[in-house]
């Protein structure tokens, strides 16, 4: 199991090494973005979690191994992986305060991403991993979660299809891109794809809100508890058998956001890291004995995945063998029927496998079973749960790892009038030249409907395909837009069909930091509840915006900032916090107010603050 590092508060951090540089007036980010000021908008952070795997070995007398605190230093002299220029020009090593940051070249899309190393120690083999490293890249993302725009994580592919599958149940609430991604071939040879590997999963982590775990890997992403190792030398080292990429990587991305899968629910993300490992696999095979079955089935065993022939079967004229399926799954073992075919899924079509379901099996649909002893681990955690309920969450479709309710509701794109009038007046007809109208249109129109509170309008334009989670030519979502004009209900509505509550638009703009400027006090607490944060640069500016609000003696506009989680200690341009520039302005109710929290604030900034983990050598 790899090391705790010791934590770090990013915050504390900054200010410590403001405290201690000679040029004391200015803060660093404040430096950093007076000379860079057109670009920070444009800047997303990805925090990198460097496991080990093959991406990062060298050759040892005894074979590959990794080798520790060396990827850095090597990505730092990689061009395509770092831009030196940039990150001096932008004080970006000051103002990061850590030396394992770099930052890649403008991307196509114009944006810059800025990523962090935090490596394990030790490096593993992705074949020494257990379910105690899943739980601790659990807790890292839970830790740096409201510090990043999005996850990548560097694992060995021997493993990493059950890390996904298990990262995807125990991300509970996910608003940001976790991607896996590894290599075939060390990343310090001379040809290899492990450069192409960590390039691509940066892009999309840092460019794309897929509010998943995703597997990237050979110019695909994929979700990560649909995938499967199938090869051992080739770079196309994953497939997924039963569901199509989330996204291909060619020339340009193409991102298929139909399948994306997103929650639906307005909670706050938790990474639930306790898994049980009293869980396997047990694979059918022709004249398998009662005894061996019955030895497998033994406790402490309490979830097993039965890897069964074809659509689900085992053989019907064997009783002893479905006697002790059946005698398990009485004594309260959850046994799940999963194929042993790499394509297809598990129904009840014939009598072999009937006898399955009369033995207390759960289908498992076209799970993988590396998907479904993960999800058996993290659902058998829940100890709170009866049986009954355990096993109706293993039956159902948690994170779109199976198809079982995926199927249906897609449109009918020419059933719409609106889309179909403008399509003959272009003279277009043909499915793709409609679609791409459909989504030119779309996020304008759907804009609109929010800015009026038209929901119907809003369900018409999800029914003829449209994404109501995309943003028109200004990144702006129809969340930002209703947030702004404080339609709650509308607000709730959109998050539940899996609008992004860190969708940024090309201001930096959030729904949350709209609502916050138009004073919608229920629609921040909605989205605060749905897990919206401020982000690193907004922080900086509130204390600016709270000094003024102090002075103005505006306790309602101050209010609102609270209940948004701005820090209330946060300093303006002149070092001065809203306390102070209250006192100084005679505003005595002002600093009553302001007084319980600023000791509140300054509380847990310096006990339980946002903790930044980093390995000690590299800061
Ligand atoms: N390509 C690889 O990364 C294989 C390696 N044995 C691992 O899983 O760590």
């Amino acid at each position: 199991m790899a090391e705790h590092s010791t934590p770090i508060t990013l915050g504390r951090a900054l200010i410590e090494r403001n405290a201690s540089s000679t040029n004391v007036q200015l803060h660093p980010c404040r430096s950093r973005k007076l000379s860079s000021c057109s670009s920070l908008g444009n800047e997303s952070s990805v925090l990198v979690i460097n496991t080990g795997g093959t991406i990062g070995m060298t050759l040892h007398d005894s074979g590959y191994a990794p080798k520790a605190n060396a990827l850095v230093e090597s990505l730092r002299k990689l061009p395509i992986l770092h831009d030196e220029q940039y990150a001096r020009q932008t004080c970006l090593y000051e103002s990061y305060g850590l030396k394992n940051t770099l930052v890649l070249p403008q991307s196509k899309l114009n944006k810059r991403i800025i990523y962090t190393i935090l490596e394990y120690s030790p490096l593993l083999d992705s074949s020494n991993m257990t379910t105690d490293d899943w739980g601790q890249i659990g807790k890292d993302i839970e830790k740096n979660y409201e510090n990043f725009d999005g996850f990548v994580i560097l694992h060995g592919t021997d493993t990493m299809a059950y890390t996904a599958s298990a990262l995807s149940f125990m991300c509970e609430n996910l608003g940001k891109p976790i991607v896996l991604t590894g290599s075939q071939v060390p990343i310090y040879e001379l040809r290899n794809d492990g450069r192409d590997n960590l390039l691509g999963a940066l892009l999309i982590a840092g460019q794309f809100i897929i509010p998943e775990v995703c597997l990237y890997f050979y110019n695909k992403l994929y979700r990560g508890n649909r995938v499967t190792k199938v090869h051992a030398e080739s770079f196309n080292a994953f497939t997924s058998p039963n569901l199509a990429p989330l996204a291909t990587i060619e020339v340009d991305f193409k991102i298929n956001w139909d399948t994306v899968w997103r929650a639906n629910n307005t909670a706050m993300f938790q990474a639930r890291n306790e898994l049980n490992r009293n869980v396997g696999l047990l694979r059918l095979f022709p004249g398998i004995t009662a005894s061996t079955v019955r030895a497998f089935l033994q406790p402490p065993m309490q979830g097993v995945v039965l890897e069964t022939y074809g659509s689900g079967n085992a053989p019907d004229n064997r009783p002893d063998l479905l006697e002790e399926l059946s005698k398990a799954t009485n004594a309260g073992v959850i046994i799940v029927n999963c194929t042993q075919c790499l394509k297809g899924t598990v129904s009840p079509t014939y009598a072999t496998g009937k006898v399955l379901m009369d033995a207390g099996l759960i289908a498992g649909s076209d799970m993988t079973p590396e998907a479904a002893l993960s999800k058996l681990s993290y659902v058998l955690a829940k100890k709170e749960l009866t049986l009954d309920a355990q096993k109706k969450l293993m039956a159902q479709n948690l994170r779109g790892e199976m198809s079982a309710d995926l199927e249906g509701a897609k449109l009918c794109l020419s059933n719409h009038r609106f889309i179909q009038v403008i399509a003959k007046s272009l003279n277009v007809s043909c499915k793709e030249e409609l679609e791409a109208i459909r989504d030119a249109l779309s996020p304008s129109l759907a804009c609109a409907a929010a800015k009026i509170g038209d929901t119907e309008a809003l369900e018409a334009l999800k029914e003829m395909g449209s994404d109501l989670r995309l943003g028109d030519f200004d990144g702006r979502t129809p969340l930002h837009v209703a947030a702004c004009e404080g339609h709650l209900g509308l607000v709730q509505y959109l998050l539940n069909q899996g609008a992004s509550v860190h969708a940024k638009d090309r201001y930096g703009d959030t729904p949350l930091s709209n609502a916050v400027r138009f004073r919608h006090k229920e629609v921040v607490r909605l989205l605060r509840k749905t897990g919206a944060h401020f982000s690193r640069e907004q922080m900086e500016e509130a204390g600016t915006e709270l000094c003024s609000l102090a002075a103005s003696g505006d306790k309602d506009g101050l209010r609102i900032w609270r209940i948004a989680g701005a820090d209330m200690t946060k300093p303006g341009y002149d070092g001065k916090t809203a306390i102070e520039v209250a006192q100084a302005a005679g505003r005595k109710d002002v600093v009553e107010f302001l007084t319980p929290l600023h000791q509140h604030n300054s509380k847990s900034m310096n006990g339980a603050g946002i903790e930044f983990t980093a390995v000690p050598t590299v800061l």
